[in-house]
């Protein structure tokens, strides 16, 4: 169906639970490249590996990383999507655009805390416009994977230019309530409300969401 709201599975370190989510039809896989991270994949699979994975989802996060180690790693794991997740700044993002390949497409992450609905306007309208989509997260000193929620409320008081994935604590519990967002994400990104402890995923946990996507 054309208008589904997508699912993202972010922070998989398991070749099994990897197979299990493309057969479940996960539309974007999230590997982090965040070596502060619980679910560091680089601590479980290979450059190899990630390249080995037949999906046009995979998504690589990084927090403040060298745009060089991007690309690189971007090349080696055949990835599909750069997440940026840390304060990469439009000069930053600029060059990596240049220098990436273009069939690779980039995901702003905005971090949300205490802004106004203003500033947060703000910042979406400072975003290069050479980025594809944006990724609106709880902001946190662990810059992600916290389950900690923001409120959504704020997204129903400003304009979002580009599509969006969703994330930041969704859960069983609350994904319902994303129909109160008049502007309907793309994607909803789940993580650590999907485990059983980090990057081993819930898999009977996120079965029970799809339905609810569709
Ligand atoms: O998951 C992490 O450990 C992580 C660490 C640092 C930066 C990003 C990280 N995760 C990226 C994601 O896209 C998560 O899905 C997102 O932060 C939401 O996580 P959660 O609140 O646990 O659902």
């Amino acid at each position: 169906m054309e208008n589904q709201l997508k699912l993202k599975v972010c922070g998989l370190t398991k070749l099994d639970q990897i197979q299990e989510l493309i057969d479940l039809k996960a539309d974007f896989l999230g590997f982090i490249f965040y070596d502060k991270s619980p679910r560091f994949v680089l601590n479980h699979l290979s450059l190899e590996h990630i390249s080995n994975i037949e999906h046009s989802g995979k998504v690589g996060v990084f927090v403040n990383e060298d745009l060089e180690n991007i690309i690189e790693i971007a090349e080696k794991a055949n990835l599909n999507f750069i997440q940026l997740h840390g304060d990469e700044t439009d000069n930053f993002i600029s060059e990596l655009r240049e220098k990436l390949n273009p069939e690779i497409k980039i995901i702003k992450v905005i971090r949300i805390g205490n802004q106004t609905p203003d500033e947060l306007q703000k910042t979406i309208n400072e975003q290069p416009k050479t980025i594809n989509y944006l990724l609106f997260d709880t902001d946190s000193k662990a810059f992600g994977g916290t389950g900690q929620t923001f409120d959504w409320n704020i997204l129903n008081e400003i304009e979002i230019p580009i599509p969006y994935l969703l994330s930041g604590g969704i859960s069983p519990e609350n994904n319902h309530q994303i129909t109160t967002i008049n502007h309907q994400p793309i994607a909803l990104d789940i993580n650590s409300k999907f485990e059983i402890e980090p990057g081993h995923k819930d898999l009977e946990k996120i079965k029970n969401l799809l339905p609810l996507l569709k």
